[in-house]
């Protein structure tokens, strides 16, 4: 799919499905690099990562178990409400487990500031970031990320799983969104 099948929504293609694919490869030989004895247990959160978790874990040459996790600080908005909320918590008990957040997205920082954190406290061994994407200059809080697919600007983007108002998360590619679409709210 393609902007002109969109109408008007988006504005700017960021990141080509294949460009994704490419750089996605890339961090999963460090990963496996960086995990060389026991694969880490993969945490998922929904729903954006739904994506990249599939992606990367196909492209992950170990044995990975995947988990997942839904908080949402955002709903029907561009802007974080800062409160996160556990929709859904993991099946797995992750004491004394190396545990790789995978996210399609660090924007402010605070989902995933708040939920390393609340990972760490139940006595995992490791806790380590995975994002597709990350917004540098929006950042609120210091999020330590082991693994960053691409820094991209201050905009409101989606695709990849990325959504506004639960649309365009079946974009194949990253895309910027127009900001008529979301403007008054
Ligand atoms: O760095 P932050 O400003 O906290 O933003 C990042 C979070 O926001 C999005 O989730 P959202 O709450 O939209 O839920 P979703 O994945 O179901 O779309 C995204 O998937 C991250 O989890
Ligand atoms: N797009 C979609 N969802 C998001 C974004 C974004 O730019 N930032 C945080 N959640
Ligand atoms: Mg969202």
């Amino acid at each position: 799919m393609d902007a002109k099948h969109l109408g008007d929504d988006l504005t700017v293609v960021l990141h080509t499905e294949e460009e994704l694919r490419v750089r996605l490869a890339e961090l999963a030989r460090e990963i496996e690099r960086d995990y060389p004895a026991e694969p880490p247990l993969l945490v998922g959160v929904l729903k954006g990562a739904v994506m990249v978790m599939a992606d990367l874990a196909r492209e992950l040459n170990f044995h990975a178990q995947m988990d997942w996790m839904a908080v949402s600080s955002y709903g029907a908005s561009t802007k974080s409400s800062g409160v996160v909320k556990i929709l859904k918590d993991l099946d797995a008990d992750i004491t004394g487990r190396d545990v790789l957040i995978v996210e399609d997205i660090i924007d402010s920082g605070l989902t995933l500031a708040w939920l390393k954190e609340n990972l760490e406290s139940r006595g995992a061994k490791s806790v380590r970031i995975c994002t597709m994407l990350r917004k540098p200059e929006a950042l609120k809080v210091d999020v330590d990320v082991a693994y960053v697919g691409f820094d991209i600007p201050v905009e409101f983007v989606v695709g990849y799983g990325l959504d506004y108002a639960e649309n365009y998360r079946n974009l194949r590619d990253v895309a910027i969104l127009a900001p008529h679409v979301y403007s008054g709210s």
